[in-house]
């Protein structure tokens, strides 16, 4: 069945519709940031750049680091954004655009992400890595796909259960990381969490500054969740629809995080920048050292 021109949407020189990219642009190794600014940061690190574009928040630079290619790519704020990335990247890789017909032979992404958090426990200080086994997104993403099979459903349901925030019509949906892509990032620099995607900065992450929220003890009560000795841990936005839709287009995704804030103790990094430059050479040197391509 041929995809209709409203649903797969092409520009007129045949580029995907909001990334602007041709099927050939990105590599199957593929870095995310939040930050278009970040996309730089990481790329200037590569042996050769072969590929710079950019339309609105997403900017994509393409290139060869010790022999990998590497695209890296921004999604700009949010799991709204992450609904247009993930699926517009899933069809560079596995839709014909020229027949507009699903490929029979499927290619298989890596979605690194390389983003900024804030900790909501003490003893994840500001300036540490984290990088999350779990996603429970507080977003509704995954909500709007058929996608059961590739959620975590005892996490989800003992979240939710715990938390009881159905009156505030807040049910969050759980997503793991790939292990074994995770196996490739393990270090005595990072730690392992639980990371809530929320839909906002401000209200869905319990801050405060003019007007009250509905829950003034959403952290706290985050933060007392525990599953099989797991800790929610930090507070973002894009994690857990990253790893949503990454399973549900057969891709392999893990969350990287520079912890910036910490909410429990107040404090925010004074070093962010630092913080955030070292988490993109661990993450390009773990990639070097590893074996997939
Ligand atoms: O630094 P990035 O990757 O954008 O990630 C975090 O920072 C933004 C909020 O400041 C949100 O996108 C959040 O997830
Ligand atoms: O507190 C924080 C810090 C960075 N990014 C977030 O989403 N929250």
């Amino acid at each position: 069945m041929s995809l209709g021109s409203s649903e797969l949407i092409l520009n007129p020189d045949g580029s995907i519709y909001h990334l602007n990219l041709l099927p050939d642009d990105i590599a199957d190794i593929i870095i995310t940031v939040g930050d278009p600014d970040r996309v730089h940061e990481v790329s200037k690190h590569f042996d050769s750049v072969e590929l710079e574009k950019k339309k609105r928040e997403f900017t994509t630079h393409t290139g060869i680091l010790s022999g990998k290619r590497i695209t890296v790519i921004s999604t700009g704020i949010g799991t709204d954004n992450i609904d247009i990335v993930l699926n517009e990247l899933d069809a560079l890789a596995n839709i014909d655009f020229v027949t507009r017909t699903i490929n029979e032979k499927k290619r298989q992404l890596s979605f690194i992400r390389i983003g900024t958090s804030g900790s909501i426990q003490p003893n994840l200080p500001v300036d540490s890595f984290l990088l999350s086994s779990s996603g429970v997104g507080f977003d509704g993403l995954l909500h709007f796909y058929d996608s059961g099979h590739v959620r975590n459903a005892d996490l989800e349901s003992k979240l939710n259960d715990y938390l009881r925030w159905k009156e505030q019509k807040i049910y969050a949906y759980a997503t793991d990381f790939d292990g074994q892509l995770a196996g490739n990032f393990t270090s005595n620099r990072i730690r392992f969490g639980v990371t809530a995607t929320n839909s906002g900065f401000y209200g869905p992450q319990g801050r405060n500054l003019r007007i009250a929220t509905a829950l003034p003890d959403f952290n706290a009560r985050l933060a007392g969740f525990s599953y099989q000795n797991h800790q929610i841990t930090n507070l973002e936005m894009e994690t857990a629809g990253i790893y949503g839709l990454a399973k549900l287009h057969g891709h392999r995704a893990i969350s990287l995080s520079a912890i910036l804030a910490n909410r429990a103790t107040g404090e925010f990094s004074k070093n962010g920048q630092k913080t955030i430059n070292d988490l993109i050479q661990f993450t390009l040197e773990k990639i070097i050292s590893s074996d997939f391509d």
